[in-house]
């Protein structure tokens, strides 16, 4: 197995790179998808969001308001530690389950991780080969006003 960290800037194009990966024949993992699911409805993820943040950070139907996390999280980085703490742990299982998985499959695989936080988290040496996504500030500010207003 060959592991590739891929990161970069929001909005930078991360999500696109991946998906070429995938056409060339790489098993991807998109963590911040992983970090959507392990706080979806029903999970102890979100169970454990809640007892930390109140039930403030809980929507009419019972799924998170990001928002709302996000209201706490960014404006207190210890708040942001917590939330972390509770949701970095879950994601790195989940994907290494993953990994483990293509690599019985095809023990020649090559694993690209899309890792927003890669290097803020420390784990840039656990990769063979990184990838950064680039592309100017006032284009990546571009895109995001276009598209997420
Ligand atoms: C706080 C949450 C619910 C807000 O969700 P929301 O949909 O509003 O924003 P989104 O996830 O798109 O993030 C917005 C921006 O903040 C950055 N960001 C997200 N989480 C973090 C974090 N823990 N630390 C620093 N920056 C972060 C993202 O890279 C992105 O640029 C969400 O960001 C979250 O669950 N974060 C913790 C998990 C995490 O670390 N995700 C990062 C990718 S692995
Ligand atoms: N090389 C490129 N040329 C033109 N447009 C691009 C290119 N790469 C990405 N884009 C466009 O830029 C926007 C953002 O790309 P993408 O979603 O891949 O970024 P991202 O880094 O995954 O974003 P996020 O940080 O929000 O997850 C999309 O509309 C995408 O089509």
């Amino acid at each position: 197995m060959f592991r590739v960290g891929l990161t970069g800037g929001i909005a930078s194009g991360k999500s696109v790179a991946l998906a070429r990966f995938a056409e060339l024949g790489a098993v991807t993992i998109d963590h911040d998808r992983l970090a959507r699911d392990v706080v979806g409805p029903g999970t102890v993820g979100l169970e454990r969001v809640v007892e930390a943040f109140g039930d403030g950070v809980l929507a009419a139907d019972g799924s998170l308001d990001r928002p709302a996390l996000a209201a706490v999280v960014f404006a207190e980085p210890a708040r942001r530690e917590q939330l972390n703490g509770i949701v970095h742990p879950e994601i790195r299982r989940r994907a290494a389950e993953q990994e483990a998985r293509a690599a019985v499959a095809d023990p020649d695989v090559v694993v690209v991780h899309d890792i927003p936080l890669l290097v803020e988290t420390g784990q840039a040496d656990a990769f063979g080969l990184l990838v950064v996504v680039d592309a100017p500030r006032d284009l990546r500010l571009a895109r995001m006003v276009e598209e997420r207003g």
